[in-house]
C-alpha cells in the first residue's frame, strides 16, 4: 500500500487546547509545583498531595511530564525540571502570574472542576461515545448517534485501510466491537474474501453504518460484503458477544475507566476461540507515563468528553494477562498518533 499523508498535525493542534487547560490548572489552581519542598515524590505521593483520584492523576501528571515541566529521577520519582522550577514561587522570575492571566478562562475553570471531581459535576446527560447504565446515552438518540458516528467517519475512512492491511488475513470471523461507522470491518472484509464479520454497536449507530456500507460497496464494487457482514445491536458491557477468531477494539478502551477496561478484556477473552486474537487500535501513553505530548493531549480531550483517558501499552498488557490472554510483541504504528497491539488466546 502506498504511504499516505499522516493527518496527525491537525489532531495535534486540535487537542493542544486541552493540554493548555491542564497547564494553567496545575500552576494556578492546584499548585503542583509547590508540592516538592521536601524533594521528589512518587506518582502516588503526588497524586495524594493533589487530592486527585486515579483517572485525573493519570491525565495531569503524564501531561506535565510531556510538557517537560515535571521530570523523573532514576527511581521514577517526580520533581520539577529546570524549566518547571519557573512555575514555582521559589524563583523570582517565575511565570505563575503570566500563566495565571488565563486562570479565569471558562475552559480552565471547568477543567479544574473535572480534575477535582473526576468528571463533570452534572453527568446526567451522559457522555459522548459511552453507553452504560449510569445515564441515557447520546449513542441511543438518533440525532446525536448520527452526529457522533459521522464525526468519526473521516478518521475511520483514512485509518481503516491501514489497519485492515495490518490485521491478520484469515478465512474466519472478525468481531468489531463498538465498531461505529463500520469502515474497519468493511476494509478488512474487502481484503479477506472468504471471511465473515460482526459489527457490534448500539442500534442507532448501526443504522448509520448500514448507510455507510452502501457507500463502501458503491465505491469498491464488492457486493459480497453485504452477505458476509452481520450487524448486531447490543450492549458490550452486559450482552453475550459472539464467538470469534479475531476481535477488533478500535478507539474503544480509551472511552472507559480502568475497571471497565479490565471487565471488557475479560469479556473479549471469553468471546475469542482458542488461538483467536484481540487487536487494539488506539493511541498509547509511554509505559513510563511521561508522554508523548500528542498522547497526553488526546488523553486530556478524552478525560474531558468521555469516561476514559489514554492508557499505556503496559496497562493494556496487564488487562490482557488478567484475562488469560498472552500479549504479543506486535507494535505497529498506523497514523494520527495511533498504533496496533495484540494479544492471543492459548
Ligand atoms: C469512539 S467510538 C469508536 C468507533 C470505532 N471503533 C472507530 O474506531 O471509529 C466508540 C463506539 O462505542 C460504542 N459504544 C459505547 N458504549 C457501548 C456499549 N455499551 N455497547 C456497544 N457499543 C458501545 C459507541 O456507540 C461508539 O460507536
Amino acid at each position: 500500500m502506498q504511504p499516505t499523508l499522516d493527518l496527525a498535525p491537525i489532531t495535534r493542534h486540535l487537542r493542544a487546547m486541552y493540554g493548555s487547560r491542564l497547564l494553567v490548572a496545575a500552576v494556578n489552581h492546584l499548585s503542583v509545583f509547590e508540592q516538592f519542598e521536601h524533594g521528589p515524590l512518587s506518582f502516588t505521593e503526588l497524586q495524594a498531595r493533589l487530592q486527585l483520584s486515579e483517572r485525573p492523576a493519570h491525565v495531569l501528571i503524564p501531561s506535565l511530564c510531556a510538557m517537560e515541566v515535571l521530570t523523573q529521577t532514576a527511581e521514577g520519582k517526580l520533581y520539577p525540571s529546570e524549566l518547571g522550577q519557573y512555575l514555582s514561587r521559589k524563583i523570582p522570575q517565575n511565570l505563575i502570574g503570566y500563566v495565571g492571566l488565563e486562570k479565569e478562562d471558562p475552559g480552565v475553570l471547568e477543567m479544574v472542576t473535572r480534575l477535582q471531581n473526576d468528571g463533570p459535576l452534572d453527568a446526567s446527560e451522559g457522555f459522548s461515545y459511552v453507553m452504560d447504565a449510569d445515564a441515557p446515552s447520546p449513542m441511543d438518540e438518533p440525532e446525536t448517534a448520527r452526529l457522533f458516528t459521522l464525526g468519526l467517519a473521516g478518521r475511520a475512512r483514512k485509518l481503516s485501510p491501514i489497519v485492515a492491511e495490518h490485521l491478520p488475513r484469515i478465512e474466519g470471523h472478525l468481531l468489531d466491537v463498538a465498531g461505529g461507522t463500520g469502515f474497519y470491518t468493511f476494509e478488512w472484509l474487502h481484503r479477506n474474501p472468504s471471511a465473515t464479520a460482526t459489527l457490534f454497536d448500539r442500534p442507532q449507530v448501526l443504522e448509520v453504518a448500514k448507510e455507510l456500507l452502501e457507500e463502501f460497496i458503491a465505491h469498491t464494487g464488492d457486493q459480497t460484503i453485504r452477505t458476509r457482514i452481520q450487524f448486531q445491536a447490543g450492549d458490550m458491557l452486559t450482552d453475550a458477544l459472539p464467538q470469534t477468531d479475531l476481535l477488533l477494539a478500535a478507539s474503544l478502551f480509551h472511552d472507559w475507566p480502568t475497571e471497565t477496561c479490565q471487565e471488557l478484556a475479560q469479556r473479549f477473552a471469553t468471546s475469542l476461540r482458542p488461538g483467536g486474537e484481540l487487536w487494539v487500535h488506539d493511541t498509547f501513553l509511554n509505559d513510563t507515563l511521561d508522554g508523548p505530548k500528542p498522547a497526553t493531549d488526546y488523553g486530556a480531550a478524552l478525560f474531558w468528553g468521555t469516561k476514559g483517558r489514554i492508557y499505556s501499552r503496559q496497562e493494556h498488557r496487564s488487562w490482557f494477562e488478567q484475562a488469560g490472554l498472552q500479549p504479543l510483541p506486535t507494535e505497529i504504528p498506523t497514523q494520527m498518533e495511533y498504533g496496533l497491539m495484540a494479544a492471543r488466546k492459548a
